[in-house]
């Protein structure tokens, strides 16, 4: 069957056809849809034909032929998917100014930072991260970092009709070495930093570089701004071939950089060199790891040119918090409790110091490992937690399908070959967050390490409702209701060994 692209959303010829959007999910199809049936690691999506075609598809892509579709067969449908999907959607990032941030940690953090900054600039703009997606009226949770091409040119393509101007997206390596973002203009990539992760899906960190830098290619963006504190970093640097901006929290040789920096509970403030005279910034994120997000948003929108930097600056400095980033829970306690992201140990390093920064006790951490990802970050997940708090406390994540009991033993035997810090392993997470309020003293600081924002743990196929901020507050504000402070004492987990500071 032979089929002419014929103006924009329409695939037509004899015996036509009309295509009026595009689908890779069968449950997801909508009348009119092209299917794309895709190879993936579990199935084919040709398998589910039927259940596309009943739901009104009207034509399929893939890299097998339909029986009851008119099919448009090419070897690597991925391939294709991504500039198709923007095509039939109206290539909406020709119309927004598309920011794509990449890297091992930060992403999200630094979309938040574009968007508040932008915004604040008078800028209207989507957010795209593994936190949600807003912008267009809604805001909904995301079920990935990247969304697939399909969601995303239909999200831009919305964002368009709303009429926001620009998007601030987290870029996941999957979502580049998938071809999820193909199709999509980038006005300026981002990178914030890379280090050991995803090694389950990338197998080497090269790999995983190399996915990383695709956003950079010309043609993919239209300039950059890299983040030159690693040597992925000034290795991109060196080698990009557009326009760029670097910068640094450790070096002054980058282009934007920042001094003084100085964190504490309240908030976080440092002197920003690079963007017109020296400057005091303040944010009100906490962590000095936010600088270096601070300073990608920044440097992004300076690359950009033509946007207001005093109002970005004003905007980045009003933000209040990132969704279960250093999330701090607060029913009244007399020490500090938090719950974030942290998920490999270069976010363990960053963050760890500047939580023992904040006691002027004890450091008590809640760690663990979600399962499908790489064994080799189990052990030094629960060393590095080891080396900082004087308690860790091992418990589920979401194992998904791997043995969950094994998980917490891989973790728990880094954090025991750490040194004499006390570790517990307590299968239950909820047990874990309420030992870990219970065996806090005042001045002491709790963190619930690994899981963010997440709204539940995947045990197999099982799902169960889990928010960490949730539970945490219930049992702080147990602990806050409950009238003897020695009742708080009886719960103390064990002998209470702690390391002398
Ligand atoms: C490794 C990876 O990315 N896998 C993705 C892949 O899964 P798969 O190969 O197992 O797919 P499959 O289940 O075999 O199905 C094959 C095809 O049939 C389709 N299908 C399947 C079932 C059905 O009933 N109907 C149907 O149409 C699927 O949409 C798919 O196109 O294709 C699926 C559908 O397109 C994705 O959902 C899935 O992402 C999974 C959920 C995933 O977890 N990906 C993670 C690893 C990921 O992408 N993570 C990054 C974040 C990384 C970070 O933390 O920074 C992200 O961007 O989210
Ligand atoms: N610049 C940074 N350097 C090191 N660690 C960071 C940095 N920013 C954030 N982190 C750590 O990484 C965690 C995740 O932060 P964020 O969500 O902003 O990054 P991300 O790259 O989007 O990660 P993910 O894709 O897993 O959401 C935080 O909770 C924090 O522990």
């Amino acid at each position: 069957m032979t089929r002419r692209l014929d103006g924009a959303g329409r695939l037509a010829g004899p015996g036509d056809v009309v295509v009026t959007g595009i689908c890779q999910d069968s449950r997801r199809v909508q009348p009119g849809d092209l299917y794309v049936a895709l190879p993936g690691r579990r199935h084919h999506g040709a398998q589910f034909t039927a259940e596309a075609v009943s739901r009104g598809a009207v034509a399929m892509l893939s890299d097998r032929i339909s029986a009851v579709l008119p099919t448009v067969v090419v070897r690597e449908p991925r391939r294709v998917l991504g500039p198709l999907a923007a095509w039939i959607h109206g290539n909406p990032s020709a119309t927004l100014e598309v920011y794509g941030v990449t890297g091992t940690n930060g992403k999200t953090s630094t979309a938040y930072l574009l968007d508040a900054g932008l915004r604040t600039a008078g800028v209207p703009t989507g957010l795209i991260t593994g936190v949600g997606i807003r912008g267009d009226g809604r805001a909904r949770p995301a079920t990935r970092t990247t969304p697939e091409a399909c969601e995303l040119q239909q999200t831009l393509a919305t964002f368009v009709e709303t009429r926001l101007a620009a998007v601030a997206m987290e870029v996941s390596s999957h979502g580049l070495a998938l071809n999820r973002v193909d199709g999509t203009d980038f006005r300026v990539g981002v990178f914030t930093n890379l280090a050991r992760d995803h090694l389950d899906f990338h197998t080497d960190m090269d790999t995983y570089f190399a996915a990383k830098a695709r956003l950079f290619a010309p043609g993919r963006c239209g300039a950059a701004a890299i983040g030159i504190d690693d040597d992925f970093g000034r290795r991109l640097a060196a080698t990009a071939l557009v326009p760029h901006l670097t910068f640094s929290t450790a070096t002054t040789a980058a282009d934007i950089c920042a001094s003084g920096i100085h964190a504490d509970e309240s908030g976080t403030s440092f002197t920003l060199h690079g963007v017109g005279p020296a400057r005091t910034v303040r944010l009100r994120l906490l962590g000095a790891h936010q600088v270096d997000n601070a300073l990608a948003a920044l440097t992004a929108l300076a690359v950009r040119g033509g946007i207001e930097l005093d109002a970005v600056i004003e905007g980045i400095e009003h933000l209040s918090a990132v969704p279960g980033r250093l999330e701090r829970v607060d029913a009244g306690q007399p020490f500090l409790a938090f719950v974030d992201y942290m998920h490999n140990t270069a976010g363990q390093r960053r963050l760890f110091p500047y939580l023992r920064s904040l006691s002027r006790g004890h450091l008590i951490a809640v760690v663990g490992a979600t399962g499908g990802r790489d064994p080799g970050k189990r052990g030094p997940l629960g060393s590095t937690a080891a080396t900082f708090a004087d308690t860790v406390i091992v418990t589920d994540e979401s194992p998904h399908s791997d043995d969950a009991a094994q998980l917490r033993e891989d973790v728990a035997q880094g954090a025991r070959s750490a040194g004499n810090t006390e570790v517990l392993v307590i299968e239950d997470r909820g047990a874990a967050i309420a030992a870990a309020v219970a065996c806090a003293a005042p001045g002491d600081v709790v963190v619930i390490a690994g899981r963010g924002h997440d709204r539940a743990q995947t045990f197999g196929g099982h799902e169960r409702i889990f928010d960490d901020r949730v539970v945490l507050r219930r049992a702080l504000a147990q602990l806050v209701g409950s009238k003897n402070a020695a009742v708080s004492e009886r719960f103390r987990v064990g002998p209470g060994r702690r390391r002398p500071r």
